[in-house]
């Protein structure tokens, strides 16, 4: 098999032009250059504005239920790093998965994407959701994770050199391509988040949501991830990111910020205007604080419930617009006629929700799962072994059933103690082993990788070489050992019951680990 990796390495030095990165590349890295992608965004700019948002959860049963956002409103201008900040608790990442449309149930109000109403489809075709967990493929290196990402991601009428330049591009730029052949778990904090930005920029969004990038991050790297963020949002992206805490310095590359406190909003605007506005809100900033610190604990309800009432009250829930650097916001109107029907035409084209056919999903998935395979094979030899160790005990145990006709009864219980160990152990290690993965398949899913259906059938197909094998050897062992009669007809049988056991276990595995998220210690 081709390996991806090698794929990009070949393409990357491949055309005479490119001397000049490779060059660079070599010299030591001191920051993220981020000086812009040659990639900028192909369409205009995208506004967002949000009226009266609301988020309510369910508690549990008979417990009732939970409002965590309470009619927040706001807007999202084109070209800027805006930063939601707020205490733990008051509604930051929940608000980010409104936004992005990852959460949808309990949520009211409105999305409006350039003055007109969301459509979730058009939407998510032009943005993108990092969450806060890296979610990486850590068994694979930096450019094997970007070149099957950008199998997925980009159309299948490019070749696999203009592919490579689009991730040559991406990797110089956020300062990883001399960690092109690291393993994306073995990548510092910073650098995964990196990762995790570059793997999403490869089919350029033109909207990014990206949850707590700073948080587990030293200043430095922090700093280096904001202005990554910065120097996109000013090539035309619009780019929202929650933030917790940010030192003065960090505070002052967002453009805008926008806080909330126990799901409501105390300001919106720009970094530069917020100390005017706490001023002219009575509640102006001490001397010598760092301002963001200060609306934190304004937030908190440090100095008081009441000066939280009194921001939510003067911000009006996120519907003042007059801390904005713009002196000019255009209206929806405007905006609509800025952005007329015809255009969003030729952005609908294009039938499925993924960008490449279900075929090109599926032997990219497989390819990658091979891969995994192959990279750690802990899991085919615990298999094995499970295997080899079981199908010797129940032999012993029921030596020579097969040949004694007083031992009927015995034959059945063999026969149910072998399909409990089919059903079991590979339902028990898919339990255990899927909700890692589940995690990187909702990312991946939701940014629009690739369909459940691929997945599913990828994971499937990796899994059913070790699986015939797994069965074969148990078979082999457990027919001879309890002297079963040597034919082939009833051996195939067997053998053919035992695998459709084992993928039966496996899909209620599969549904198990993804209904309840069990937690394996490490
Ligand atoms: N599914 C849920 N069920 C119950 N409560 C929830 C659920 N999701 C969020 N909450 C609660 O809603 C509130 C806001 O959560 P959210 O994660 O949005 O806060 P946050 O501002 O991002 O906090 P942090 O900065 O600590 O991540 C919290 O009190 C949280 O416990």
């Amino acid at each position: 098999m081709m390996l991806a990796g090698a794929q990009i390495e070949e393409s990357v030095s491949y055309t005479p032009e490119k001397a000049s990165v490779s060059i660079a590349a070599k010299e030591p890295q001191k920051h993220v250059v981020a000086q812009g992608l040659t990639r900028v965004p192909s369409t205009d700019p995208v506004d967002i504005q949000f009226t009266n948002i609301t988020c309510t959860v369910r508690l549990g049963f008979n417990k009732g239920s939970k409002q965590i956002l309470h009619g927040v409103n706001g807007r999202l201008r084109p070209k800027q790093l805006v930063a939601i900040m707020g205490p733990s608790g008051a509604g930051k990442s929940t608000l980010l998965d409104v936004l992005s449309g990852y959460r949808v149930t309990g949520v009211g109000g409105a999305v409006f994407i350039n003055g007109r109403g969301r459509i979730m489809k058009r939407f998510k075709k032009m943005s993108c959701y990092i969450q806060q967990d890296d979610r990486l493929q850590g068994l694979l290196t930096v450019s094997e994770n970007m070149a099957l990402a950008a199998q997925l991601k980009l159309s299948t009428k490019l070749d696999k050199y203009e592919k490579g330049e689009v991730i040559e591009d991406i990797l110089t730029n956020l300062g990883l391509y001399e960690h092109m052949n690291t393993r994306a778990g073995q990548l510092s904090g910073g650098q995964r988040k990196r990762l995790s930005i570059a793997l999403e920029l490869i089919n350029n969004p033109l909207i990014m949501f990206l949850d707590e990038p700073t948080t587990g991050l030293d200043s430095s790297s922090c700093s280096q991830v904001v202005q990554l963020c910065q120097s996109l949002a000013h090539q035309g992206r619009t780019i929202v990111c929650t933030v917790h805490q940010p030192s003065a310095s960090l505070f002052a590359l967002f453009d805008h910020v926008y806080i909330l406190a126990a799901g409501q909003c105390l300001y919106q605007g720009t970094t530069k205007n917020l100390v005017p506005y706490l001023d002219q809100a009575g509640v102006p900033c001490p001397m010598y604080h760092n301002p963001a610190d200060y609306i934190i604990e304004l937030a908190c309800g440090e100095y008081g419930e009441d000066k939280i009432k009194l921001l939510t009250t003067k911000a009006e829930n996120g519907r003042v617009l007059d801390y904005f650097d713009e002196t000019d916001i255009p209206s929806m109107e405007a905006l609509r006629k800025q952005n007329p029907l015809s255009v969003l035409r030729e952005q609908d084209t294009g039938s499925g929700t993924e960008e490449t056919p279900q075929s090109n999903q599926l032997s990219v998935l497989m390819k990658r799962g091979f891969l995994k395979a192959k990279r750690d094979a802990t899991m085919t030899h615990l298999r094995l072994i499970v295997n080899v160790v079981v199908g010797i005990m129940l032999g012993s145990l029921f030596i020579n059933a097969g040949n004694d006709s007083s031992r009927v009864l015995e034959n059945y219980n063999l026969l149910f103690a072998i399909l409990m160990h089919h059903m079991m152990s590979p339902m028990m290690l898919t339990i255990l082993t899927f909700p890692a993965e589940m995690s990187i398949l909702s990312k991946e899913h939701f940014n629009r990788w690739y369909s459940l259906g691929s997945y599913y059938i990828s994971i499937t197909v990796v899994d059913l070489p070790i699986s015939i094998v797994s069965c074969a050897i148990f078979s082999v062992i457990v027919y001879t050992m309890s002297s079963q009669p040597l034919e082939v007809a009833r051996f195939s049988m067997f053998f053919a019951i035992s695998l459709y056991t084992v993928l039966v276990a496996q899909s209620f595995g599969l549904m198990i680990g993804a209904a309840f998220n069990v937690v394996v210690s490490t």
